[in-house]
């Protein structure tokens, strides 16, 4: 049976329950995920002076073939790019500035460091987003940069988040669509503190100096990144949860949720609708934590299948920003992004083709056999035929043949890195 007649009849069975699965397409293929470059290289950058890899996070393995030049990282991406459905948007760090061998300090970034970003973008349609980076720096050494009890250190990021904030504008400008500043620091202790409110009181101001100038929504969007703990910052992590959650709401920021920065058994799943009864704007990185936030590759478990339907059911696509943050060097690069990627547009598909306003008459109701027995039942309705479908219709490959083209890319081009 050919792909189209598949989805024909796989049609038929989510008509039963009122799914206009060729409306379902024509939805999904709106919706764009904000894939993180940094997957393609470890998190290291192009920085002149590079420098290790700090802020408490690790990656880990050794595969060959990671990107080394802005030029190889922007071609891995076109790749994945190839293998995923729908249009998308990239993400970038500050450390993947180009300064043509000059040395610029992060403080004195600015928009021409990402012009050749921005004309890739624009020749492949794409949207931007973007991170200050604070850390992998000799002014991050001690883990501390925002919350710092030293100002010119404070300062210095200061600056470099205000001129972060400037690039990010840029992008907006240029492309027509406005980019989100997530701001994530590393700051925290080891042990456990002797006082956990005077750092936290300079974050809030480091953040309102940051954040001083207005920029227009049009362009730009400011997001807040909260964490639990970090490596060397076990006890006491200053930007928790709670201190941004209470920031962002308090100076109509976005809250970013991190899946990989809560207790092992605390989901985001549970966070979203709560989130949005009270801010109208939400921003997600969606990880995978295997035991602490060891950042792998989202697989299609779960956890994600119920971030997708929180995002689905409660009619938020337009309010989620959904973004992705992993970073596995033990496989291939371009096939982990297309993994993941293509397993969180799964995820939200599944959700589109699941009788969401019945489910939730019946829980109303107090008829929870019937809830759970279609919950389950539904989880075996022929998806396949239809994002196989999807598939073909965006011009990528369907089924498990992607992983054809990303081993023919990496016998042409990846192993001769
Ligand atoms: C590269 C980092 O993962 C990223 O900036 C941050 O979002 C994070 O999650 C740190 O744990
Ligand atoms: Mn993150």
């Amino acid at each position: 049976m050919s792909i189209e007649a598949r989805y024909n009849e796989a049609k038929k069975q989510y008509k039963k329950w009122n799914i206009d699965v060729d409306q379902v397409l024509k939805e999904l293929k709106k919706v764009p995920i904000s894939i993180h470059c940094w997957q393609g290289d470890d998190i290291g950058g192009f920085e002149v002076n590079q420098q290790e890899l700090s802020g408490g996070i690790d990656v880990t393995g050794n595969y060959p073939g990671k990107a080394t030049t802005p030029e190889e990282l922007r071609n891995d991406i076109e790749k994945a790019l190839s293998l995923i459905p729908g249009k998308h948007r990239i993400n970038l760090h500050a450390i993947y500035a180009e300064t043509d061998g000059e040395v610029v300090d992060r403080d004195q970034l600015e928009p021409k460091h990402f012009e050749k970003w921005v004309n890739w973008a624009k020749q492949h349609e794409l949207g931007l987003d973007f991170n200050p980076t604070l850390f992998s720096h000799s002014k991050a050494d001690d883990g501390l940069t925002l919350a710092h009890p030293d100002k010119q250190i404070r300062d210095f990021w200061i600056e470099h988040c205000k001129a972060s904030r400037n690039i990010a504008a840029y992008f907006g400008k240029e492309l027509g669509t406005p980019a989100l500043t997530n701001i994530w620091i590393p700051d925290g202790y080891k042990d456990i503190p002797s006082d956990r409110l005077t750092p936290r009181k300079r974050l809030k101001e480091s953040l309102d100096e940051i954040f001083a100038d207005t920029i227009d929504e049009k362009y730009n969007l400011d997001a807040v990144e909260s964490k639990l703990f970090g490596i060397g910052s076990e006890a006491y992590v200053v930007g928790s949860h709670e201190f941004y959650m209470g920031y962002a709401l308090k100076n109509n920021k976005l809250c970013l949720l991190d899946t990989g920065h809560y207790h092992p058994t605390e989901v985001v799943s549970n966070k979203i609708s709560s989130m949005l009864l009270y801010s109208n704007k939400l921003a997600l990185h969606v990880s995978r934590p295997v035991r602490w936030d060891s950042d792998h590759v989202v697989i299609l478990d779960d956890e994600l299948r119920e971030i997708g339907l929180e995002i689905v059911r409660n009619g938020a696509l337009d309010k989620v920003s959904i973004g992705l943050d992993f970073f596995d060097a033990s496989i291939n690069r371009v096939a982990a992004w297309t993994i993941g990627t293509r397993n969180m547009i799964k995820a939200l598909l599944l959700a589109m083709l699941t009788p969401n306003e019945y489910l939730k008459q019946l829980q109303e109701e107090g008829n929870f056999t019937d809830r759970l027995a279609l919950m389950e039942e539904f989880k075996t309705y022929p998806f396949g035929a239809i994002w196989d479908y999807y598939c073909e219709i965006s011009d990528v490959p369907v089924g498990e043949t992607w992983l054809d083209e990303v081993k023919h890319y990496e016998q042409t081009v990846l192993k001769h890195r």
